[in-house]
């Protein structure tokens, strides 16, 4: 098996399916997009720089991905919609391989992560009214302890990991943590198979147990 089908068999090995369809219909939803391609050989992972304008997490780095629509047929459409309007992803370029655990985030926004193969030769056109930047760096960087910290307050797994990445194309310092760190740690521990250097939060053989026990938690507490 090369390096894209061993990542797609393992993600699919932990995908959520609809192992979360029982929840308050009424919790306002999200996804995101976790990006991924083959650049030099090697998997990489796409990210955002958000606009300095928005209202919530303005210039943070974040996957594309947005709030829920009328029109969305399910999280995945979501996810598809909001990155071909954020940075013109075409949808039927784009090969979803599963959604992961959603996540609830403090404002109670439930977020599903869908993760997707994207085409090498992607050309992003960030939509300049929400995205300022898009970069794309090697999923093994999130395994890596050289730039990684951590913060000593409670995210989604263990504590808040934060990475700095300097891109090499344009010299920019990309502060990556929170969410989409946790996320960014758990795609490329699961798609590499890889243990990072620092402490995961939870047991990669049974990830899912994890997850459910997060939301769990997070859902006792609305
Ligand atoms: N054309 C536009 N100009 C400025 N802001 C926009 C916009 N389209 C969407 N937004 C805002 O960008 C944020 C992210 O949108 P989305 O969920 O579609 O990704 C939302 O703000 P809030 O984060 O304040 O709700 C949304 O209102
Ligand atoms: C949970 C809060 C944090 O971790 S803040 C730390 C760094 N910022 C992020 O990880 C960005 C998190 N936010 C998002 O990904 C998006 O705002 C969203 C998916 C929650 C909603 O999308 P929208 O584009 O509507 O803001
Ligand atoms: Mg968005």
């Amino acid at each position: 098996m090369d390096l894209k089908e061993k990542a797609i068999a393992s993600l699919k090995k932990h995908a959520s399916g609809d192992a979360f369809s029982r929840l308050p219909a009424a919790l306002p939803k999200a996804s995101v997009l976790i990006p991924l391609l083959l650049r030099h050989g090697k998997l990489h992972a796409l990210l955002t720089v958000r606009s300095v304008n928005l209202k919530h997490h303005a210039g943070e780095v974040c996957f594309p991905g947005g709030k829920s629509e009328s029109g969305d047929t399910d999280e995945t459409h979501t996810a598809l919609r909001e990155a071909e309007e954020e940075i013109g992803l075409p949808s039927h370029t784009v090969q979803v391989i599963c959604k992961l655990f959603p996540v609830l985030n403090k404002a109670g926004l439930l977020i599903t992560p869908v993760v997707a193969f994207i085409e090498s030769s992607f050309k992003p056109r960030p939509n300049a009214d929400e995205v300022s930047e898009v970069f794309t760096l090697p999923l093994e960087f999130f395994t890596k302890e050289a730039d990684h910290s951590c913060y000593p307050v409670p995210s989604v797994f263990g504590p808040t990991h934060s990475f700095m990445y300097t891109d090499p194309r344009t010299g920019h310092i990309h502060q990556i943590w929170g969410l989409t760190a946790a996320l960014a740690v758990t795609v490329a521990a699961l798609a590499l198979g890889k243990k990072p250097e620092f402490e995961l939060g939870f047991d990669l053989d049974d990830p899912a147990s994890a997850f459910r026990d997060v939301l769990n938690r997070r859902l006792s507490k609305l």
